[in-house]
């Protein structure tokens, strides 16, 4: 059957718009040039016709007649007079064109006396930063005419700057980040602290531009959010470096809506950045982030979350559809981390095998598995002090051979603790973010480059920035994602996070396998038990500590099985390896 083509506007519909837009713009400026002065006439004749019903509706009733008669008797000598009509409607239009003036008062040119004497003052700071004794014709000057250096400056109504555009020398070194910061931090002092700015080098034009940044929303609950699978959302942003935005519902009650632009972090297969490093000061919001990817990943995957933190703020995700472990002990932790290393290293082989073959991947290897770590060293610390082995060690695995086996790892940690992260958690988490208040040198050394906005003292939870790979650094701002079991948590809020948790498949108290007291003998080999919610969607079955002993109705016993059983690890270098040939 032969195809028709597609409608031009469907196939390049987006460019014809934005000409068509452009066309329709610029006519419409051409067109309010040409008709200006009819449109001014107009204008006036209406405020004539209004003045004119005002004065009739003020004038009494009983000198109303008269007013009509001299009225009328005006109207006859114009008519009779020569020229009269011609020159009646000459002197209406001119009193119509000077009725009908644009009469908003015109901007002052130029900033008034407070404004200017700050921007001398910004002037006279900025001299020992961009001059030199060698230089003939100093832009910078001590007493020198600081419109020469801003070029663009505006303020708020309090007269604080906005937004500066100051041209200096091309001698000054901007391509250093030393000699950028300086600057950055006098003109974010001199500006007004206590807001953010962002700051814009133009290398090439010798040009820097400082904007004041408006707060980002707080507003902005957890709620399902329109995205792809494979994508999560970190929290939003400005629109100026995102192009895209999502449709929110925000305010105390979800009642207002807005499109906002998101950072948007994609995992899977074909993720440059498949795992994720969250760092921040105590109660900067990193557990509360941790809570909105589980509820987000929980679409399509499945969860494993180690809680090192031991607060219990996971407690509601506890027997959820896809939730196949909260672990808050050592044990259990590292149980589940072991299993997930097997459990990666049986997705290489089992999707290796299917290519080997011609076949796609098996189905219970791309359900996406996420492994949720909040505060691992805690564990770290614990393991040392008993021996043990650290349960960051088993994520080496899941770190470096996860994305092709679809699994995602997100580490929480405080920011004073990058250092004791293990090397591959540091190594394999090109996905980055600090919440909280940080100094400009943490920021740009968990991030790998200083953000373009002058970090600010006093933030509110959730808000910080993200940087995923090499990208730019985002402002970020996590929707409000709190502990629905946490009593200082607002209905609206606590309502909001109920509605998106999956239905519980198993009862709370049949979990506490994975939170019971550990046993003594640390644990070398898990045994896998599959319960229902796994076997049912063919997800890998659940690890339970050895010498643990399942409850009779947590399932079939003799499902410790020889399957989970004879499924000894394979390394996962064999696997990759094996992948490879
Ligand atoms: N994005 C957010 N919007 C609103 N409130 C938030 C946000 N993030 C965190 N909070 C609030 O801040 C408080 C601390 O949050 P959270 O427990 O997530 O921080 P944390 O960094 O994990 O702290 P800690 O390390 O002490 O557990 C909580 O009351 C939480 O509800």
């Amino acid at each position: 059957m032969a195809r028709r083509p597609l409608p031009r506007i469907l196939s390049n519909g987006s460019a014809q718009l934005a000409r068509s837009r452009e066309l329709a713009r610029t006519a419409a400026d051409s067109a309010t040039d040409v008709l200006h002065p009819l449109i001014t006439i107009t204008r006036g004749l209406r405020r004539l016709a209004s003045a004119g019903r005002r004065r009739w509706a003020a004038t009494p009733k009983d000198r109303r007649g008269t007013l009509l008669f001299a009225m009328a008797s005006l109207v006859l000598v114009v008519a009779l007079a020569p020229y009269g009509p011609l020159l009646a409607v000459v002197t209406l239009m001119a009193a119509a064109a000077w009725q009908g003036r644009d009469r908003t008062p015109r901007a002052p040119e130029g900033p008034d006396g407070p404004q200017a004497e700050r921007l001398k003052s910004l002037y006279e700071a900025l001299v020992p930063y961009f001059s030199t004794a060698e230089d003939p014709e100093p832009l910078f000057a001590h007493g020198g005419d600081w419109q020469k250096a801003f070029s663009e400056y505006a303020f708020d109504d309090t007269g604080r700057i906005t937004e500066l555009v100051i041209r200096y020398p091309a001698y000054f070194t901007d391509g250093e980040p030393e000699s950028r910061a300086r600057i950055e931090h006098l003109l974010s002092a001199k500006s007004g602290r206590g807001r953010e700015y962002h700051f814009g080098w133009d290398e090439e034009g010798n040009r820097l531009t400082v904007r004041v940044l408006a707060p980002l929303p707080t507003d902005i609950a957890a709620q399902p959010f329109v995205t792809a699978p494979g994508e999560t959302v970190l929290g939003f942003t400005d629109p100026t470096r995102v192009q895209r935005t999502l449709p929110l519902t925000h305010g105390a009650h979800g009642e207002e809506r807005r499109d906002v632009p998101p950072v948007v972090w994609r995992t899977g297969v074909r993720s440059t950045e498949p795992h994720l490093l969250v760092l921040g000061q105590p109660g900067s919001g990193t557990s509360t982030l941790l809570r909105s990817i589980a509820l987000q990943a929980l679409h399509h995957g499945d969860v494993v979350i180690v809680d090192g933190g031991d607060t219990g703020e996971y407690a509601c995700l506890t027997g959820r559809d896809g939730v196949l472990a909260v672990e808050c002990g050592l044990t259990g932790a590292t149980t589940s981390l072991e299993w997930a290393a097997h459990e990666t290293e049986r997705r290489l082989i089992a999707a290796n095998r299917a290519h080997q073959a011609g076949d796609p991947p098996p189905e219970d290897t791309r359900r996406p598995l996420w492994l949720l770590l909040d505060r691992p060293t805690a564990f770290t610390h614990l393991a040392a002090a008993d021996g043990r082995k650290d349960p960051q060690s088993l994520l080496q695995v899941p770190l470096r051979h996860g994305r092709p086996a679809n699994v995602t790892v997100v580490v929480a940690d405080q920011l004073d603790c990058f250092e004791s992260l293990a090397e591959p958690v540091r190594q394999h988490t090109r996905a980055r973010v600090v919440l909280g208040a940080a100094t400009a040198e943490q920021l740009t050394a968990v991030l790998g480059a200083p953000p373009h906005t002058t970090p600010v003292d006093q933030v509110p939870p959730g808000r910080g920035y993200a940087r995923l790979g090499a990208g730019p650094v985002h402002r970020l701002q996590v929707p409000a994602t709190p502990d629905p079991y946490d009593d200082a948590t607002s209905d609206a809020h606590r309502q909001a996070v109920l509605d998106l948790l999956p239905p519980r498949t198993t009862p709370a108290d049949e979990e506490p396998q994975r939170l019971e007291p550990e046993p003594a003998e640390p644990v070398t080999r898990p045994v896998f038990v599959s319960l229902d919610k796994a076997s049912t969607r063919k997800a890998p079955a659940v690890p339970v500590a050895a010498g643990t002993e399942a409850p009779a109705e947590e399932g079939p016993a003799d499902e410790v099985s020889a399957t989970a059983a004879s499924k000894e690890p394979v390394p996962a270098e064999a696997a990759v390896a094996e992948s490879s040939s």
